[in-house]
């Protein structure tokens, strides 16, 4: 099976925002990634409605938002009529994550469920079934250009084997430091969709990068 390629906007450069999404238009790649980082759940800020709607003004896929935000359950419904196809939450940032993804389900969007680094996927057992995706963070959010962790691989085959167990429909995603090299494994483990951030922008052509990263093979 082909990968879903998700390059992460956070990246791309913002002073030529509309150029930047027609390039990922023209590109191979089947989602664009949205960061939204709020300066309490990760030590950054990134940018918010506003841009993400000028953003879904030119972008002609879906986009993927990921939420890095403390109760993201206030901001659900405006995520969703800026744009957002995909709405991924922290677990570590739901005190009601059931809810949550009913919540996001309920606009219409697709529930993600996000892991930061340190959180095992065992904490998923009772919820798998409620989610459309899963997000394995590969490096400690808020940042792109980071290495990625290693032990990324071992819990892509513990949710994969937690999502045949449970006849889970969800996907894996994997967000950090994903690039070609790295690409390939994380596909035979079970990644379903791989975000890419400077591995594509910092590229000298990154649509050809793109290309390279969908003919990954698995
Ligand atoms: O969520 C995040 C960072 O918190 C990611 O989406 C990064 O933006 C990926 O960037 P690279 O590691 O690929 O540069």
């Amino acid at each position: 099976m082909t990968p879903i390629i998700a390059p992460s906007v956070l990246a791309s450069d913002f002073a030529n925002l509309q150029l930047e999404v027609e390039m990922l238009n023209k590109s191979q790649a089947d989602w664009l990634h949205i960061d939204i980082m709020d300066g309490r759940f990760v030590p950054n800020l990134s940018f918010g409605f506003p841009v993400m709607e000028g953003i879904k003004r030119y972008a002609q896929k879906p986009m993927d938002v990921h939420l890095m935000i403390v109760e993201p359950e206030q901001y659900i419904e405006q995520f969703r009529a800026a744009g957002a196809d995909t709405i991924t939450v922290h677990y570590e940032a739901c005190t009601h994550l059931h809810r949550t993804l009913q919540q996001i389900k309920a606009t219409g969007a697709k529930a993600g469920i996000a892991l930061n680094p340190h959180t095992p996927v065992a904490l998923l057992e009772d919820v798998i079934s409620d989610a459309d995706m899963v997000l394995l963070m590969s490096v400690n959010p808020g940042f792109g250009g980071q290495k990625f962790i290693e032990n990324t691989y071992r819990k892509i085959e513990a949710l994969k084997n937690l999502i045949i167990a449970r006849n889970s429909k969800a996907l894996i995603e994997i967000d950090g430091g994903v690039n070609q090299h790295n690409a390939p494994l994380l596909l035979e483990k079970g990644a379903d969709v791989l975000v890419a951030g400077s591995f594509v922008f910092s590229s000298a052509d990154p649509l050809q990068t793109i290309a390279d990263l969908k003919s990954s093979s698995k």
